[in-house]
């Protein structure tokens, strides 16, 4: 297969995929960061009665407009107690914020700007205006209301309204299931001492940690070695479980071991694409098998997080049904660079952003695919496109931002 362009491979992957139909209840204390499966209604009103906004006196505006006289103090009002009596001319009730306003007050005076009596009235120092503060019943949503639309991301003040709409648990969406596998003979686990020709895995973690941060639920594959059999296995599995994607690391480009291809071809996979025209991450693959998406990521650690981030994690939220974001922002260059070659780069940057919101984009100095610790200061990977001329500091250009 030839190289396919960036943008092509990014199409046919995202294409026809959709937000996977599967719903759960979840509590709200476990639904942040989810996306809501259904409109929620507010089941009550809020506030449900007019409530006070400040420690102060509930009092008659029209009795102070009147003139500044003691008041008489007829009882109290606070959060989570009403008084039940009614206020009457020339009198006051000591209320505090949050407490139901008595009924025959109409604003609150606040106690800064009165002083107690020694006979204990209240002796007001300002007039205050009718309604002022006061929270009238249904002024944030009234029973009823239209909270959250189907389809939004479940952010902190989503969960707090839902909450306050009288919501314990959320119909949310569940989140695509994406088994991640790593492959390689020289591969062992954080942890363990490697032997001679060894290494640590470290892809795997990186690109469950992003299927996460996608709005997917990781599936811990672990590590097959360089063996069909092996593979093939796991691929079955992925199958059974019902993953929606299958994700393989290493094993993607040419060489004698690399089997992940043939392993794909023998078990009937349908790839879309196998070499994009993008470095780092150029052996990328992708097809799928009946239900299940297919991701083959490249073995090279940075390669690896690079394709999952341009390509696999867009996948993954758009099946969790998120709502779309550009993956690209516009931004300056802080350094100049030179003409690049036929693959669009991908390169690896330091972002500063100003006041103003200008992003300045400044590539770090060493590029190698097998460099996690340059991924893992990037902020973001600067985009230039296939051919593209030598650029100067202060020239405009795009950039993928990293979380
Ligand atoms: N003759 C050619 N050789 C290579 C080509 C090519 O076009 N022709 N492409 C190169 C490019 S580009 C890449 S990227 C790599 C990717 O190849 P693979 O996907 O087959 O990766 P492996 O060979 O399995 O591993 C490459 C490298 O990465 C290490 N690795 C693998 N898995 C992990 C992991 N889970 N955690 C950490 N490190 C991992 C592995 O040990 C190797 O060092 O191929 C080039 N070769
Ligand atoms: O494209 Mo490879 O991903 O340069 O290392």
């Amino acid at each position: 297969m030839s190289l396919i362009s960036v943008d092509a491979a990014y199409r046919l992957l995202l294409q026809d995929a959709a937000p996977i139909g599967r719903m759960e209840d979840l509590p709200l204390s476990q639904a942040a960061g989810r996306v809501l499966g259904t409109d929620i209604v507010a089941l009550r009103t809020q506030p449900s009665f007019d409530a006070s906004a400040m420690d102060g006196y509930a009092v008659r505006s029209a009795d102070l407009a009147a003139g500044l006289t003691p008041l008489r103090l007829i009882g109290e009002a606070a959060a989570g107690r009403a008084f039940d009596g009614a206020v009457g001319a020339g009198e006051t009730v000591r209320i505090f914020t949050g407490a139901p306003v008595p009924a025959g007050a109409d604003a609150i005076l606040i106690q800064e700007d009165t002083t107690v009596e020694a006979s204990g009235r209240i002796m007001p120092c300002a007039t205050v205006a009718e309604r002022q503060h006061v929270r009238f019943a249904g002024v944030d949503f009234r029973e009823g209301d239209k909270l959250l639309p189907g389809g939004c991301l479940l952010s902190p003040g989503a969960i707090a309204l839902a909450a306050s709409g009288g919501h314990p648990t959320l119909t949310v969406r569940q989140r695509p299931r994406v088994a991640v596998l790593a492959t390689g003979d020289e591969l062992v686990l954080p942890g363990v001492a490697p032997g001679p020709a060894q290494i640590v895995a470290s892809n795997g973690f990186g690109v469950a940690a992003m299927v996460a941060a996608a709005g997917g639920e990781a599936l811990d594959y672990g590590i097959a070695p360089d063996d069909s059999g092996a593979i093939a296995a796991r691929l079955d599995q992925a199958l059974a479980e019902g993953a929606d994607i299958f994700v393989t690391i290493g094993g993607a480009s040419v060489g004698d071991h690399d089997l992940v291809g043939a392993v794909f071809a023998e078990r009937g996979v349908a790839l879309d694409f196998w070499k994009v025209a993008m470095r780092p991450g150029k052996p990328l693959m992708a097809g799928r098998l009946r239900d299940m998406r297919i991701v083959g990521l490249p073995g090279n650690p940075a390669s690896s997080m690079v394709a999952a981030k341009l390509f696999l994690a867009p996948l993954v939220s758009r099946l969790a049904g998120r709502p779309e974001r550009p993956l690209t922002r516009n931004a300056i260059l802080g350094a100049a660079v030179p003409e690049n070659g036929e693959r669009t780069d991908f390169v690896r940057s330091v972002v500063e952003l100003a006041d103003d919101g200008t992003a300045t984009v400044t590539p770090l100095p060493r590029q190698d695919s097998s460099l996690l610790s340059t991924y893992a200061h990037a902020q973001g990977l600067l985009v230039r496109p296939p051919g593209a001329a030598p650029a100067e500091a202060g020239q405009p250009c795009q950039y993928v931002p990293l979380d």
